[in-house]
């Protein structure tokens, strides 16, 4: 079975304890993942929001703040200054002025996003309660895409339940989160850097499914067409990736059917990267993945920023939170 990323970290605690900043402080969901990520050792928590706001919740959950919960709240912290001056710096060429940059300096999200910009934090969480335009677009904006990256895009983590058979096997999914309708140059780079984060988060060889309504030309549609073109992109630039497309679901999942649709293929009925063609396909398959099969969902995990931050759905548990700070976490690690 694939170690979660909780266990992955588990196995190689860092010597020095990571700091990750969570933007919604006072969500409950928040609070129990931090006080469990904080107790089995992965990570010091910085919790964001209104003090008395933050406090409750801590309350609430018999804990409070100390032995490595720390609680910022932005209209009082000795940073918020600086992070105006620095948000100041970054967006005025889009007409931000003084007034706007204290203002957003003092919400949560791009507070948090600063936290880890200036290397107060190993990486941010958030996506609870805002929506994931809000996240994405903040962590954009403030932490900036990783130099050659191209693009930022994101991914879930697909974890079969324990009553699924033995081999059934953790999935990437991308992209269920941010770009809406990628064009075909788009869709090979979402691949390229899935397989990357393939290997680094589930430590398995990508094999790589560019998923379509259509299996090797079992119809014909412009649609049908862009993710064909995708697939050559990708072989084109990364011909060291195992990928096969366009395939159907089922030809990419079940081994006999990916056996009768794409004969011969080393990819079909054994991806373990699933490319969706559009936002619509991909939150839509996720979500039934999750809610129908039982999978255990982390993300939406975001790939292409310069320092980690990721989000979550609102309708995460706090165990989803605990995974995705283990990621975060594992994410500043790599390369
Ligand atoms: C970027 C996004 C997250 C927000 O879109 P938006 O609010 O219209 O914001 P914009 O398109 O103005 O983009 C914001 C900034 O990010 C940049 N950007 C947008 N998409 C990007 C990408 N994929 N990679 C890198 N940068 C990107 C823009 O260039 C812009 O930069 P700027 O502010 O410096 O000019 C958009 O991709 C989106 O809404 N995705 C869908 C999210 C969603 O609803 N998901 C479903 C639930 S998970
Ligand atoms: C990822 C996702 O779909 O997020 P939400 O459920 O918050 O819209």
């Amino acid at each position: 079975m694939t170690k979660t990323p909780i266990e992955l970290l588990a196995a190689s605690a860092p010597d020095t304890r990571p700091v990750v900043a969570l933007s919604e402080g006072s969500d409950p969901r928040i609070v129990a993942g931090a006080l469990a990520a904080c107790g089995a050792g992965l990570a010091d928590i910085i919790l964001i929001g209104p003090q008395a706001e933050v406090e409750a919740a801590l309350q609430a959950e018999g804990a409070s703040a100390g032995d490595g919960i720390a609680i910022h709240d932005p209209s009082q912290s000795a940073l918020t200054d600086t992070f105006a001056a620095e948000y100041l710096d970054l967006r005025k060429h889009k007409g931000v002025d003084e007034a706007k940059a204290r203002k957003a300096a003092e919400t949560p999200l791009v507070y948090a996003a600063m936290l880890v910009r200036l290397g107060h934090a190993t990486g941010t969480v958030g996506g609870a309660v805002h929506t994931t335009g809000d996240v994405v677009r903040t962590a954009i904006q403030v932490i900036g895409m990783k130099p050659d990256a191209g693009m930022v895009s994101s991914f879930f983590l697909m974890y079969p339940p324990e009553t699924k058979q033995a081999d059934a096997r953790a999935m990437l999914y991308s992209d269920c989160g941010l770009v809406i309708d990628p064009t075909s140059e788009e869709l090979a780079s979402i691949a390229a850097a899935s397989a990357v984060s393939a290997r680094a988060l589930l430590q398995d060889e990508p094999k790589i499914a560019m998923l379509s309504f259509s299996t090797k030309g079992s119809a014909r549609h412009p649609a049908v067409d862009k993710v064909i073109n995708a697939t050559k992109i990708l072989r084109d630039k990364h011909p060291e990736l195992n990928v096969d497309g366009e395939l159907q679901f089922d030809a990419a999942f079940v081994p006999s059917i990916g056996e009768r649709k794409s004969p011969g293929s080393s990819v079909a009925g054994q991806a373990n990267v699933k490319i969706f063609p559009n936002l619509d396909a991909g939150n839509i398959g996720y979500k039934m993945t999750q809610r129908l099969g039982g999978y255990l969902a982390i993300g939406p995990v975001l790939q292409g920023l310069a320092k980690p931050a990721n989000d979550l759905s609102r309708g995460c548990s706090a165990e989803d939170v605990t995974q995705i700070i283990a990621v975060t976490i594992l994410q500043a690690r790599e390369p």
